[in-house]
């Protein structure tokens, strides 16, 4: 079992690079957000996670979503089960923080082109000026006693990698994620702070830069007496989006070999279908 690190991820203040001038998208204090996009392309190559704050998001419809999100799950199963996703054709539909969130998905893209050298206009012209941005509460229960089951770790969120381009997570005060240390195998807690997100680097932006920019391996363990609620937002690229090496990015031969061109629909699909077989049967009756 690997040792916890007591190494801390990151927290970025992001105000300069969320600013920008109405007329040509230009920083208001351009040396600020310089600074900024360093800050997050060390991040990135170093631990593929960072949390942001001062991000311009409204706390209050963070703090409404919660709460709404925290009293579906305190309701009965029956009626839990109404929404089952078994049940799901696929559940499309509008939530008040969506825009801002995307908004700031597109901010945070363009920042890391920036400190890719490609320009902070790169990834919204060629790849995401429609992006896919699945979101999802999640809900893990008290589970104090519970650390092992047949020996093994128990997890609420096993250990995997994010699979499109940026997620956006906020978390409440409840804690429990961790993230793996590349570098060491060690796990870096990631613990909730106030009026941040947790910001991580997804697979597809990995395969864009032949592993420069890191999908880290994370994983959830709820051990307290008390219910966790997260509430992970994904900003990906849409499913018709070919993924390869960034030929700007002047890779080796040897790099772009390693990592051959990918669908994003097909490969989010393959990923979700792994771990909800399930949905595979709806979606495939679905389409009957
Ligand atoms: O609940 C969390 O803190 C993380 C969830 C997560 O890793 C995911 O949805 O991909
Ligand atoms: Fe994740």
């Amino acid at each position: 079992m690997s040792q916890q690190s007591n190494l801390s991820l990151p927290i970025i203040d992001i105000g300069p690079i969320i600013h920008t001038t109405d007329s040509d998208g230009n920083y208001q204090d351009e040396q600020a957000a310089a600074n900024v996009i360093k800050q997050i392309g060390q991040a990135c190559e170093r631990f593929g996670f960072f949390y942001i704050k001062n991000h311009g998001i409204d706390e209050e419809l963070v703090d409404k979503l919660m709460s709404e999100g925290r009293s579906f799950f305190n309701k009965p199963l029956d009626y839990k089960n109404q929404y089952h996703m078994k049940n799901s054709k696929v559940y499309r539909g509008y939530f008040e923080l969506g825009g801002e969130l995307t908004k700031l998905g597109h901010s945070i893209m363009a920042a890391i082109g920036e400190s890719l050298g490609l320009g902070r206009d790169f990834f919204r012209n060629k790849f995401t000026s429609e992006p896919f941005i699945p979101f999802r509460l999640f809900h893990y229960p008290s589970d104090p006693n519970a650390k092992f089951e047949n020996g093994e770790e128990r997890f609420g969120v096993g250990k995997h990698q994010d699979y499109g381009c940026l997620t956006l997570l906020k978390q409440d005060n409840v804690g429990g994620l961790e993230v793996e240390d590349r570098s060491t195998g060690e796990w870096i807690s990631a613990p909730p702070l106030e009026k941040t997100f947790v910001v991580n680097i997804g697979d597809m932006l990995e395969r864009w830069t032949c592993g420069r920019y890191k999908a880290v391996p994370h994983r959830v363990k709820n051990l307290t007496n008390q219910d966790r609620l997260s509430a992970p937002f994904f900003f990906d690229p849409n499913f018709e989006c070919v993924v390869t090496p960034l030929e700007e990015l002047a890779l080796t031969e040897e790099e772009k070999t390693k990592w051959p061109p990918v669908k994003y629909g097909d490969y989010i699909l393959a990923k979700v279908f792994a771990v909800f077989p399930e949905l595979k049967s709806a979606a495939l009756k679905y389409e009957e």
